[in-house]
């Protein structure tokens, strides 16, 4: 008999890739391992094996396959179920899913890379169809492999096009050498056995009496041994007897020593457990209860409770719970910044069990975690870990908790899957007939609606822990304090008062300002002309600490200029603020105190975060200035006074979700002051007090705001009651560009009628030399999502097909808000 496998590899095809394998090799291969196969001409792909049958493919003869590359699955069966959803739902292919789950060590070989010649510019005239699609490919992507342009290309034969892009200058070719997966291995050190005779080693220690430090060296390794009865490691060794690690080796050259290695798990956490979780109060009480009340008839519920109501120590119970059970929990978080403090508190509570899962760890410690996660071990029973983390091969959850609901971060933008880590846990917890519990401080309209439709749970905390109240919210008038000539610089008369107060007492403070660098406009007073990015469609920022203006889209920067570009004054003006100028005017203005910022510019680096953080609570630092980074659930002890500098830019963003936004961004922030003792205090600066979302932020009024919202989403169509789907559609040729989404609303427009808007050019249009244009399909609630999508799909297939817009990149965004 005959037996295939179909495989997903790690490109976005459609379909998956059936390969033939034999008898033997069918009774050893199950769905979930690896194996390498061959794809198209040229090269090895590591694909994995989603089904094994006995369907000879129709359209083409099986290939076989080239090798196993695992022992037993690397992945569960509820986890190729998972990624299907995703592929479905999101509208991308598996391989996509498959490549954003695996860890990149599972799927690596050297294989030649392409790249552009950045030396060398090219004109699009200059190449030919299939060259000029892979030269674009190059924009997106800064390398291609010969696999991606064999996918592009959709041709197996691409060395010709290679071969005629290198001729022009056009790229550089790479081998890049992977480097493969190495367990962390620690040196230890060992007494020769030769000196387990006391003769030998009474000789041993007399002739040493000449190299008291080596001597030295012998006893600490003897007390070591005798007080842990473990293996030394030579780091403690050296630390213990204060030796150099030169006095070790000639030791250890000397053949008195013998060293050796032991491999150790880098991920996790070593220590203990060493901390009881905390006591409840009555309100966190009173919300475990209705928790699990509300489980007994939902899969998910919503916990809303205000900042600071210790909606952390409530989880904490519910994890004990479930880990008493032997089950696994995935925490899931919106952004790193936040496991600083909590990955902290998790592992105070529940020591070695909890692992992180986070996007700056290498490819080498998520291939430990996956491992761990995999074969259920201990370490690995509590997940802690932002949007990628919901790709583990889980192998028994029992719960998943979303930290904070709101945030958009769960959203994933680019590249495929574009898929919301809180829906698809949802998801995910359901496959294990288990819960979800959403939490937030200001939950996101569309999971409010859910529970007012009766489908999620709800339960609410409306005290602060402690019993303090909330902080005492303040608008302050700008354009009245400008008027009155109260204002110096950014700063109002209240606001200075206030900051003055707060650092007199030993307070910190918090500044928030949605934007960085010094200021996002610099225009010249004499001819209007704003210095722009030449690659994308937006002004650029003028960052004052590097002395240069910079693209916040494509990260373009170039020296700030002196004079005019256009007519040469010298007369630049700065308009607008960000932290950089909240930051340097604090300064000014508190020449004592020291002021610090956290923003994407000074957070970069493994532990940028974790630095600022911990400066802060240490209180090294009076004032923190920041973007809403600062407004994700951090905790800290000693600030009396939030400031936030400017509302209005927040609230007057183009987004029809920019009023939700802007309440949820200043209630968090806010929740930041006062969560001891003391009431906080907050000052929100704007021209325009009166403004519905800032007197419902001030009165804390999430019901209220609920309400108005979800009425201006009833009138005007938009989620949670309609669904929304975005299409992008990007090239180089404006033309292009403009003729091929014309195209495809009209074709859209066929099927779907009134509910299609656009195609419209976003605010920033073009982005890396790259013009984009959206359309978006409203989807009413009573019209199916399945058919919907499959008409889409109908419609892609059929731009795709005309030979004009084959280079157009067409992007597919479900749920895109
Ligand atoms: N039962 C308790 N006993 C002692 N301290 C507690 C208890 N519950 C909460 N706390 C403390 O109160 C503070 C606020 O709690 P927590 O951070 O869990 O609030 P939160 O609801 O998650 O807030 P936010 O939404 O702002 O992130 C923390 O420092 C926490 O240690
Ligand atoms: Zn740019």
């Amino acid at each position: 008999m005959l037996h295939y496998i179909d495989v997903i590899l790690p490109i976005p095809l459609e379909k998956l890739f059936t390969y033939s394998i034999t008898t033997a090799e069918s009774e050893f291969l199950k769905p979930g391992m690896r194996v390498a196969v061959p794809f198209g001409k040229s090269k090895i792909y590591t694909g994995l094996v989603f089904n094994i049958h006995q369907q000879k493919p129709v359209a083409y003869d099986a290939k076989e396959i080239h090798q196993i590359l695992d022992e037993a699955p690397i992945t569960t069966a509820n986890q190729l179920k998972h990624w299907q959803w995703i592929a479905q739902y999101y509208m991308c292919t598996l391989g996509d899913v498959l490549r954003a789950a695996l860890p990149n060590s599972f799927l690596l070989e050297s294989e030649t890379i392409i790249t552009k010649n950045l030396d060398k510019t090219i004109n699009d005239e200059d190449l030919k169809d299939e060259e000029f699609l892979v030269y674009e490919a190059l924009h997106h992507q800064s390398s291609l492999k010969i696999q991606d342009l064999i996918s592009i290309l959709d041709k197996k034969n691409v060395f010709p096009v290679i071969n005629a892009l290198l001729d022009k200058d056009a790229i550089v070719l790479q081998e890049e050498v992977y480097e493969k997966y190495k367990p962390k291995l620690v040196r230890y050190v060992k007494l020769n056995p030769r000196y387990s005779d006391p003769a030998k080693l009474q000789s041993l220690l007399e002739e040493l009496s000449r190299a008291p430090k080596q001597r030295d060296v012998i006893m600490t390794l003897f007390s070591i041994s005798a007080q842990t009865k473990k293996p030394v490691k030579v780091s403690d060794l050296s630390e213990a007897s204060e030796a150099s690690s030169t006095i070790i080796k000639t030791l250890i050259d000397k053949e008195v020593f013998e060293e050796y290695y032991i491999q150790e798990d880098r991920v996790g956490y070593s220590g203990d457990a060493n901390e009881d979780s905390k006591t409840l109060n009555n309100h966190q009480e009173k919300a475990l209860t209705e928790i699990k009340h509300t489980f007994e008839q939902h899969n998910i519920t919503l916990l809303h409770g205000v900042t600071s109501s210790g909606k952390t120590e409530v989880y904490v119970k519910l994890i004990e719970d479930v880990i008493a059970t032997g089950k696994q929990v995935l925490y899931l978080l919106p952004e790193i910044a936040l496991t600083t403090q909590l990955v902290t508190r998790l592992e105070n509570y529940f020591g070695g069990k909890v692992s992180v899962y986070h996007s700056k760890y290498s490819a080498h410690e998520r291939f430990e975690l996956w491992h761990n996660v995999l074969e259920n071990q201990p370490k690995a029973q509590i997940i802690l870990g932002a949007r990628s983390s919901i790709f583990l091969p889980y192998h028994d959850l029992g719960l998943v908790i979303v930290d904070e609901e709101h945030e958009t971060s769960f959203k994933q933008f680019d590249p495929a899957p574009r898929y919301h880590a809180r829906d698809a846990a949802i998801v995910l917890a359901s496959l294990f007939d288990s819960k979800t519990l959403l939490g937030s401080a200001t939950p996101s309209l569309e999971s409010y609606y859910n529970v007012q439709q009766g489908k999620y749970g709800l339960v609410e905390i409306t005290q602060r822990f402690n019993d303090v109240l909330m902080p005492d919210i303040e608008l302050v008038d700008i354009q009245d304090k400008h008027k009155r000539k109260r204002m110096n610089g950014h700063f109002s008369d209240r606001l200075i008062e206030e900051m003055t107060e707060a650092l007199k007492e030993g307070h910190q403070i918090i500044l928030f300002q949605n934007r960085r660098g010094f200021s996002p406009i610099v225009e010249c007073t004499t001819c209007g002309h704003a210095p722009q990015c030449s690659n994308c469609d937006v002004s650029l920022t003028y960052h004052q600490y590097k002395n240069e203006l910079r693209c916040h889209y494509c990260g373009y920067y170039t020296a700030m200029q002196k004079t005019c570009m256009a007519c040469g004054s010298v007369e630049l003006d700065n308009k607008g603020f960000g932290t950089e100028q909240v930051q340097e005017e604090a300064q000014v203005i508190f020449p004592e105190h020291k002021v610090a910022r956290m923003d994407l510019d000074t957070t970069r680096g493994k532990f940028g975060y974790e630095k600022i953080i911990r400066a802060f609570e240490e209180k090294e630092i009076d004032i923190l200035v920041g973007t809403q980074m600062l407004t994700k659930g951090l905790d800290f002890r000693n600030v009396k006074l939030v400031g936030i500098m400017n509302a209005d830019n927040m609230l007057n963003f183009p987004d029809f979700r920019a009023h939700e936004r802007s309440f949820q961004l200043m209630l968090q922030v806010s929740g930041r002051a006062g969560r001891t003792d003391e009431r906080g205090k907050v000052l929100i600066q704007t021209y325009n007090p009166h403004h519905r979302i800032l007197q419902q932020v001030s009165t804390n009024n999430y019901a209220e705001m609920y309400v108005e919202q979800i009425d201006e989403r009833h009138n005007f169509n938009y989620p949670p009651i309609y669904r929304l789907i975005k299409i992008t559609l990007k090239h180089r040729d404006f033309n292009k560009v403009n003729i091929g989404a014309e195209w495809y609303a009209t074709a859209l427009r066929q099927v779907f009628k009134n509910y299609i808007l656009g195609p419209e050019f976003p605010p920033v249009s073009r982005i890396r030399n790259q013009f984009h244009k959206n359309i978006l399909i409203k989807i009413p609630p009573q019209q199916s999502l399945g058919k919907t999508k499959k008409a889409i799909a109908k419609v892609n297939n059929s731009f795709l097909s005309i030979k004009d817009f084959r280079s157009v990149r067409v992007i597919l965004n479900i749920d895109n808000y």
